[in-house]
């Protein structure tokens, strides 16, 4: 093609031409900030893995947390990686650092093409929004997360954790020899996702009787195989594609791509859902504006609000829908799959925990007549919490911390910084636009808070060591980042804790999680969040296959 019918064709294209347009204002910013000089090239760091992609390959291309661990323990807490085309971010694990940056949500928010990615995906919800939008959309959500309306949604949790057990059993039953391999991520992704509709918008998916194949297919493939960068031209697209201004993001969804065809498809199969919860609650509307904390009616009376200061318009309440299954089910999901996983690799803690269950259930059950153990009795459960926050410190499934600076800013640092000309920095200072990384996998793998061995699934390290007894380090739960920190961290985290517990306790005292026989390992890959492989086959989508068998004699059975 000559330059002249290269021009021609941008010049035709609409899409060509707004990339072109991306190009030229990305290199002049670039050069611009290379002239302003609040430069951090002096930071130590790794060397650029491709001249062009700089080291955005490893981030995308290699295992979760290989990069990471690896540039940790060669360069600390702080250090520089290479963008595209020469562009600098900073990564930092130092709790200090990362304390500042979450917290300050004025002055640091959500890299750009993250946030176009999830507004294309959901809409303008959270997680995508920032400042007083973001402020009055959360004060609206907050109070259906909170502890004491969770207590009201526990019996919500039980019934659909005890619909995974009979047709799990019988299909275990009725392999021949009482074990079978199973992708438990799938029966994990059905439960949370029933759930999900059910506790949070009184609706239901039906996933686990199979109802909402259409959902549970689509979402499987945007995970696995559109949601991250599979190759270097989907890198390159991706930078042009989610850079471009917010108003005409939409316009990337019709790119004849294999990804933003899958993201188009997952917009479109979520949005008609939530359209249809809507339309379901509206239709009842009365019920949901008297004075209920469930979600459906804070957001449906924030809708009917005067105030524009305390509004929420239809498309937030939409994007609030989509936003909140997508986040919810497929991080639950992933987090108990990933749990269940570190049980059949490590069989003694399994055996003890499943003691801990049963011994439980037991004891309610002695006491009350019911076989249900209440969640105010899981504090007593030392083992069950233990094993939650080491699988929650060792796959932080949100494990991207992708933030970009709104003004020039100072970071502070817990410890000082050596320079390679000796010399010691306490703080460093950044110019407006500069892209941040929150090292979430080399954070919750720090000896100086997690103690010894940080890369073994070791649970002594709650129960004997206490690591979470440091005051006043990151975190919303055992100074772990794995549900964020500050003004946006997760809302569901209570929520996702209770549930994945409810779920694990009767999966355990109902079944043997082993390895399966031609167990060939499981990778941690990353998407939008960091979901299990099959090594060597993504295409396989989102898969975690275990053994399991029916525990001999426990009674009383599970329904
Ligand atoms: C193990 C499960 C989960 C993990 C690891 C997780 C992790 C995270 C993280 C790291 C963030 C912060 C992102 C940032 O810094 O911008 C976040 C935000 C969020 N999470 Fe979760 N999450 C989980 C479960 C849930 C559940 C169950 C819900 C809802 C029921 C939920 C809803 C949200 C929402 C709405 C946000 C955006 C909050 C905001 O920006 O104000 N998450 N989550």
């Amino acid at each position: 093609m000559t330059t002249l019918a290269l021009l021609e064709s941008v010049h035709q294209a609409p899409f060509l031409r707004a990339a072109a347009v991306a190009v030229v204002v990305y290199i002049l910013r670039l050069l611009y900030r290379r002239c302003k000089c609040i430069s951090i090239s002096y930071i130590p760091g790794p060397k650029k893995s491709d001249s062009f992609f700089g080291n955005l390959t490893d981030l995308y291309f290699r295992e979760v947390g290989e990069p990471h661990f690896q540039w940790q323990e060669e360069y600390g807490q702080v250090f520089k990686i290479h963008g595209l085309l020469g562009e600098e971010h900073l990564m930092v694990s130092d709790p200090k650092a990362i304390q500042y940056v979450y917290a300050n949500s004025r002055s640091f928010i959500r890299q750009k093409h993250s946030r176009n990615l999830l507004k294309m995906l959901f809409g303008p919800g959270l997680g995508v929004v920032d400042f007083d939008d973001h402020k009055r959309q959360r004060r609206v959500m907050q109070p259906a997360f909170g502890s004491p309306h969770l207590r009201n949604l526990f019996p919500v949790f039980i019934r659909h954790t005890r619909k995974v057990c009979p047709p799990t059993r019988e299909v275990v039953g009725d392999s021949n020899c009482q074990s079978l391999q199973l992708n438990v991520h799938d029966y994990a992704t059905r439960v949370t996702l029933d759930i999900t509709g059910d506790a949070v918008f009184e609706y239901q998916f039906g996933a686990l009787d199979n109802k909402q194949d259409k959902l549970k297919e689509v979402m499987k493939n945007v995970e696995a195989q559109s949601l991250g960068n599979n190759s270097k031209s989907q890198i390159f697209i991706s930078f042009i594609a989610e850079r471009l201004p917010e108003q005409i993001i939409d316009i990337i969804l019709h790119l004849p791509t294999k990804k933003y065809k899958y993201i188009k498809q997952t917009r479109d199969t979520i949005a008609a859902i939530a359209a249809e919860v809507m339309t379901e609650k509206r239709a009842d509307m009365r019920k949901y504006l008297e004075d209920g904390k469930d979600l459906m009616s804070l957001l449906l009376r924030a809708n009917a609000r005067e105030d524009i200061r305390r509004r929420m318009s239809d498309e937030e309440i939409n994007a609030g829908i989509t936003t909140i299954t997508f986040a919810s089910y497929t991080t639950t999901a992933s987090t108990l799959a990933f749990t269940l996983w570190e049980l059949a690799k490590n069989t003694e803690i399994q055996r003890r925990l499943r003691d801990e269950i049963l011994t439980a259930k037991r004891d309610v059950l002695k006491s009350t007549g019911i076989d249900e153990i209440p969640f105010s009795y899981y504090e007593k459960m030392p083992l069950l919490i233990a094993v939650t926050k080491e699988t929650l410190r060792m796959h932080p499934v949100g494990f991207m911390g992708a933030k970009q600076a709104v003004e020039d800013e100072v970071i502070p640092l817990s410890q000082p910084l050596k320079l390679p000309d000796g010399r010691l920095i306490t703080e460093i200072p950044v110019s407006k636009g500069q892209n941040i990384w929150i090292n979430i996998p080399g954070y919750n793998r720090l000896s100086s808070i997690f103690g010894q061995n940080t890369h073994e699934f070791n649970v002594d390290r709650w129960l004997e060591n206490r690591v979470d007894d440091h005051p006043g380090l990151v975190g919303v739960y055992s100074n772990l980042i794995t549900f964020g920190h500050g003004p946006h961290a997760c809302i569901g985290w209570r929520f996702s804790l209770l549930e994945a517990q409810t779920v694990l306790i009767e999966l355990l005292a109902n079944f043997e999680f082993r390895l399966p026989k031609n167990y060939k390992g499981v990778r941690r890959t990353g998407a939008a969040t960091m979901i299990p492989t099959v090594p060597g086959d993504r295409e396989a989508g989102t898969r975690l296959d275990l053994e399991i068998s029916i525990l001999p004699d426990w009674d009383p059975p599970c329904e």
